[in-house]
């Protein structure tokens, strides 16, 4: 794998941390989630663990700065989290994308870029050496004349993460990236956020597979709802915490 054109947080300092406190978030009348307060670092990966309609993806979206809180903070290296920049990157669910939006592997790769160029002005060197090392590092050099809706699952999602490398995102918000991949696609992905995380990315991702978390993740936050525990991965996927949780 290719070294990152600009490598981000590789101090594990109070500067580098991700703060949430007393977070809830509600849609008109239902609170998503409530009582939401941990604190975690660059270089970790955070898996985000509950039942369906715990608030997974209310918590990634919160984080993006996509959907408004009503109480709480979140903080990012010192400062407020009001609305996106582009040191988040957000991988939606599947479902939530619309893969026959005509557009190449490149191009995609490339909306990555816009943050910075500006939709208005010429890419730079820079910014093409960038796209460049992002098709690279997703080994998606082959597919980047391909449309997107002409790509498998696993690699539409390399897609997506190669759009957030060239964005120079610090913080990686995945959406069940593992849902839909064989395999040898789940092995390689997992393979692949280690490596961002151990170039010093921030990586939260929902996920539904127990078995396979310990392996794929640092810590972890058990939702429902309200947060059940918070913690290194091991220490949390305890049978009473998972029980407390998956309770009906
Ligand atoms: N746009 C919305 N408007 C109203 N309610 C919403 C909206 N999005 C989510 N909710 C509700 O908020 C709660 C949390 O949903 P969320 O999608 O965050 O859960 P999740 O843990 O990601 O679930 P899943 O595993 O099914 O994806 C649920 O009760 C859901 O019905």
């Amino acid at each position: 794998m290719s070294e990152p054109h600009h490598s981000c947080c590789e101090h594990h300092d109070h500067h580098h941390e991700l703060v949430v406190q007393g977070l809830r978030v509600s849609y008109r009348n239902t609170v998503a989630l409530k009582d939401i307060n941990f604190a975690t670092s660059c270089g970790n990966r955070v898996a985000l663990i509950g039942a369906n309609g715990a608030g997974k993806s209310t918590l990634i979206k919160a984080i993006a700065g996509l959907v408004p809180r009503s109480r709480g903070s979140i903080h990012w290296r010192g400062t407020t989290v009001r609305r996106w920049s582009r040191e988040f990157a957000y991988l939606p669910q599947r479902e939530e994308v619309d893969w026959s939006f005509p557009i190449t592997v490149r191009g995609l790769v490339e909306m990555g870029r816009y943050p910075q160029v500006g939709w208005w002005k010429r890419f730079s060197r820079t910014d093409d050496e960038s796209v460049e090392s992002a098709l690279e590092t997703l080994d998606l050099k082959d597919l980047q004349n391909r449309q997107i809706r002409e790509l498998s699952g696993g690699q539409q999602q390399r897609a997506f993460l190669a759009r957030a490398i060239a964005q120079e995102a610090h913080v990686l918000l995945l959406d069940e990236p593992f849902t839909g991949l064989d395999r040898r696609a789940a092995g390689q992905l997992g393979e692949l956020l280690a490596q961002l995380a151990h170039e010093g990315r921030l990586i939260i991702a929902s996920h539904h597979d127990l078995g396979s978390a310990p392996r794929l993740f640092d810590e972890a936050l058990l939702l429902a709802t309200h947060q059940v525990a918070f913690g290194a991965v091991e220490h949390t996927l305890t049978t009473a915490q998972l029980e407390t949780c998956f309770a009906p």
